[in-house]
């Protein structure tokens, strides 16, 4: 029996909004995120998923992502494990910078270095490669065991943790990882066999 994982970014933020770099920053939902994750509850209650588990991060957009899909998904009364593992990648001194405004401060190129290479961290934060030394070794331990026993996890959390767990799963190279984007609000489906291995992944 396959284990099933469900990785959901969570959906647009105030700062997603404002194009402000967040990394730890505790911004809530907009209301368009409230509405992307209304719909990716909608879609997996659709597909008759029932998680046995439920993850999020120790930020207010992914755990309020997950309370919203469990609303639509008719679920309550069940344990939510938060872990800081799970966060968004530590932005360090660009937290609650403009986007445009760091590139028109330190170009184009250098930004996009700190936001899309895999081991060149942004001043004091984190690079995607020092995320997933934290992400990976959390699914490891917690989640892989569920999975490998069959379970359904369900995952809330962010564009970069979740990219260090795309990454590994999917056994992506940095070049592939750094090329694939994941929208707010959107959900990954992975079928892991009972070795841990990816046995597909699932469009929704
Ligand atoms: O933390 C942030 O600013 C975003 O959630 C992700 O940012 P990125 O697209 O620059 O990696």
């Amino acid at each position: 029996m396959t284990g099933t994982l469900i990785l959901v970014r969570h959906g647009q933020s105030e700062w997603n909004l404002k194009n402000l770099f967040t990394g730890w920053r505790n911004p809530d939902l907009t209301e368009k995120g409230v509405e992307e994750a209304r719909e990716t509850g909608k879609a997996l209650k659709a597909k008759g998923i029932v998680p046995d588990y439920y993850y999020t991060s120790a930020l207010r957009r992914a755990q309020h992502t997950l309370d919203l899909m469990l609303e639509e998904m008719g679920i309550d009364n069940v344990t939510i494990t938060r872990n800081i593992a799970l966060n968004e990648r530590d932005y360090g001194d660009l937290a609650g910078l403009n986007k445009d405004d760091a590139r028109v401060k330190w170009g184009e190129e250098q930004v996009h270095i700190w936001r899309r290479s895999y081991d060149v961290p942004p001043p004091g934060g984190e690079s995607l490669k020092d995320t997933a030394d934290r992400t990976l070794p959390y699914y490891e331990t917690e989640l892989l065991p569920l999975l490998k026993a069959g379970k359904t996890v369900l995952v809330a959390a962010h564009g970069n943790s979740l990219r260090a767990l795309v990454k590994y799963i999917e056994d992506l190279t940095p070049e592939q990882i750094l090329a694939r984007e994941i929208g707010t609000g959107q959900p990954t489906v992975y079928e892991i066999s009972t070795d841990g291995k990816l046995e597909r992944r699932v469009e929704l």
